[in-house]
């Protein structure tokens, strides 16, 4: 059984963005996003290269303004907030590439994502991020002493750390070894049983069907369909938009 279907989502929103817009220069990067994510759902966000899906991302997270539209987080409107509000409120996000202190050790690095949002119990629940992610082993090494997979995990445990109630997860899984990758997508299971959300950009389509409860597919700056992964895959327009251009 997939494991990702023990605890279905029940249906009520957790994010819901509409009409957002937001452009570069002549660049439409979203024009006119509308989804939703329910509480507890793996959501996957997947779309052609430079369809919006980060640049969602930087603008649910508050690292970016919107030109206009609404984003509601858990009862909040948060569109155009600081990152640091955002964040306060429950929302933790993963870069494609890990924004880490790499001076730092891998614990130090996992602390340093608490004091930044929750420090009560952190020193407990680094130890136990460590066990979650099989990073024990190197809880004393410098983040910039990891592998590229590793500091991905690390990247990931930072998320974990702040106890959001939403992770927005950028392409965690891209070039890992597949023995990182099963961590991560076990860790996103067992988080999510624990009562976190998660909305994933994924190129990897194996990734999306074991790990996604539904899939939002973005083209061109827009949402342009969502569905189980068997809804999209029965899709040959979809299919089309997304595997008949360049990745
Ligand atoms: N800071 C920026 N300045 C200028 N253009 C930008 C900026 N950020 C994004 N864009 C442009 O906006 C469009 C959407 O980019 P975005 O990175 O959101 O797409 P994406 O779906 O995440 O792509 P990928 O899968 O390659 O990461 C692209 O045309 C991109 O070049």
């Amino acid at each position: 059984m997939n494991p990702a279907t023990q605890a279905p989502a029940n249906g009520d929103p957790i994010l819901v963005v509409r009409d957002l817009h937001k452009h570069f220069g002549g660049i439409k990067a979203t024009n006119g996003v509308n989804l939703e994510v329910n509480r507890r759902e793996i959501a996957g966000l997947i779309g052609p290269n430079g369809s919006g899906k980060s640049t969602l991302f930087s603008l649910v997270s508050g690292t970016v303004s919107p030109d206009s539209g609404q984003i509601r987080f858990d009862g909040h409107e948060i569109a155009g907030r600081n990152a640091h509000v955002v964040a306060r409120l429950g929302l933790a996000r993963t870069f494609q590439i890990p924004a880490l202190f790499d001076n730092m050790t891998v614990t130090e690095n996992l602390l340093a994502a608490a004091a930044q949002a929750h420090w009560q119990g952190a020193r407990e629940r680094a130890a136990e991020t460590l066990s979650l992610l099989r990073l024990e082993h190197v809880a004393d090494n410098r983040a910039s002493d990891l592998s590229g997979g590793q500091q991905k995990l690390l990247e990931f445990g930072r998320a974990v750390m702040r106890q959001a109630s939403l992770v927005l997860l950028d392409e965690v899984t891209a070039g890992v070894h597949p023995n990182i990758r099963k961590i991560i997508l076990e860790a996103i299971t067992q988080l999510r049983g624990r009562g976190i959300t998660f909305l994933i950009i994924e190129h990897d389509m194996e990734m999306v069907r074991s790990v996604c409860d539904r899939i939002i597919v973005m083209d061109s700056g827009r949402v342009v369909t969502s569905g189980t992964f068997n809804d999209i895959v029965r899709n040959s327009e979809v299919m089309q938009t997304y595997l008949g251009r360049p990745q």
